[in-house]
């Protein structure tokens, strides 16, 4: 029996980003946001213990682009647990990426469903299944710093924030989740005012990271996320997937199996024609 804990919570002390976050907070008037959400984070909340889990299921997903007569994806199922790591490997071509934008609801499958499913701890369904909400999906993309768009690291990952007057309560709410963000992949170290193409390749990779977990996925989805970085670089992104599969269920294609082995809960081949079998990494 497997003891999850229902809450999302963050490890890292709030004082490591306050300096930073408060001027910003007072550059672009979120000073009442910032302080409120102080506030609100110091009140402790009890921590719900359940023995339920979820996961994430694909089921019989057929993909065909409109105005084309072949299926990229064949009947695809699969299921992951929610805080684990799931990687799916194989060959260029063979419909990795096609799968990845279906669950981020980016298009829709031509047959099958993408839904969560809650299991109580004798392991049998507790409930009818919900189709999983794209709204708690993140996707980084493959080299997301060639969309980077911004001139400096706050302005990138605040970019299309409300700036308008009001709704200071979604605006705590996401200053908050910035703080969260910050400390969870260690960019509290990097000024907010530097320009995010002068980051090295890992932490350009962490500040695409950053990006997708203010919004607080459930389920962060990664498309190549080791692919033109250096050795080094690649070891610390392989270091913070392992921290963060700890808060969220992570969902990896990649071609660099053996810096992933030891992080994969499961694993699937993608075979040519759209063909998802259970797979270990073969390293
Ligand atoms: N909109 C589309 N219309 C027609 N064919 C498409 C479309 N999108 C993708 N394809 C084709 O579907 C196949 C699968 O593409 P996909 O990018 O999903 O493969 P992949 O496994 O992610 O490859 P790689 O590892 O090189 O990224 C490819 O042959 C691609 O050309």
């Amino acid at each position: 029996m497997t003891m999850s804990v229902s809450t999302f919570s963050s490890r890292a002390p709030i004082s490591d980003i306050t300096e930073p976050l408060a001027s910003f907070s007072a550059t672009i008037g979120w000073k009442q946001a910032y302080a409120n959400s102080l506030r609100f984070r110091r009140k402790k909340k009890p921590r719900v213990l359940s023995c339920d889990y979820s996961c994430l299921e694909v089921r019989d997903i057929c993909y065909r682009p409109p105005g084309t007569e072949l299926n990229i994806l064949n009947g695809v199922n699969f299921s992951l647990r929610e805080k684990s790591f799931g990687l799916i490997f194989g060959k260029s071509g063979s419909g990795k990426t096609t799968l990845l934008q279906l669950l981020a609801g980016l298009n829709k499958p031509t047959s099958g469903s993408i839904c969560i499913q809650r299991y109580g701890d004798d392991g049998q369904p507790k409930a009818d299944p919900e189709l999983l909400p794209t709204g708690k999906v993140g996707i980084v993309f493959q080299f997301p710093e060639r969309f980077f768009v911004a001139d400096n690291v706050l302005d990138e990952i605040t970019f299309g924030w409300p700036r308008q007057k009001g709704s200071l309560q979604l605006k705590e709410h996401l200053t908050s989740n910035l703080q969260r963000a910050f400390n969870w992949v260690g960019l509290d170290s990097i000024p907010l005012d530097k320009d995010p193409q002068l980051l090295s390749g890992g932490y350009k990779r962490r500040l695409a990271l950053a990006i997708q977990l203010v919004q607080t996925p459930d389920l962060l989805i990664l498309d190549e996320p080791l692919a033109g970085l250096d050795w080094k670089a690649r070891a610390d992104v392989a270091k913070l997937l392992k921290h963060l599969k700890k808060e969220l269920t992570l969902l990896v294609v990649s071609h660099d199996l053996r810096e992933l082995a030891s992080l994969v809960d499961q694993s699937w081949r993608m075979e040519t024609g759209g063909i998802l079998l259970a797979e270990r990494p073969p390293v």
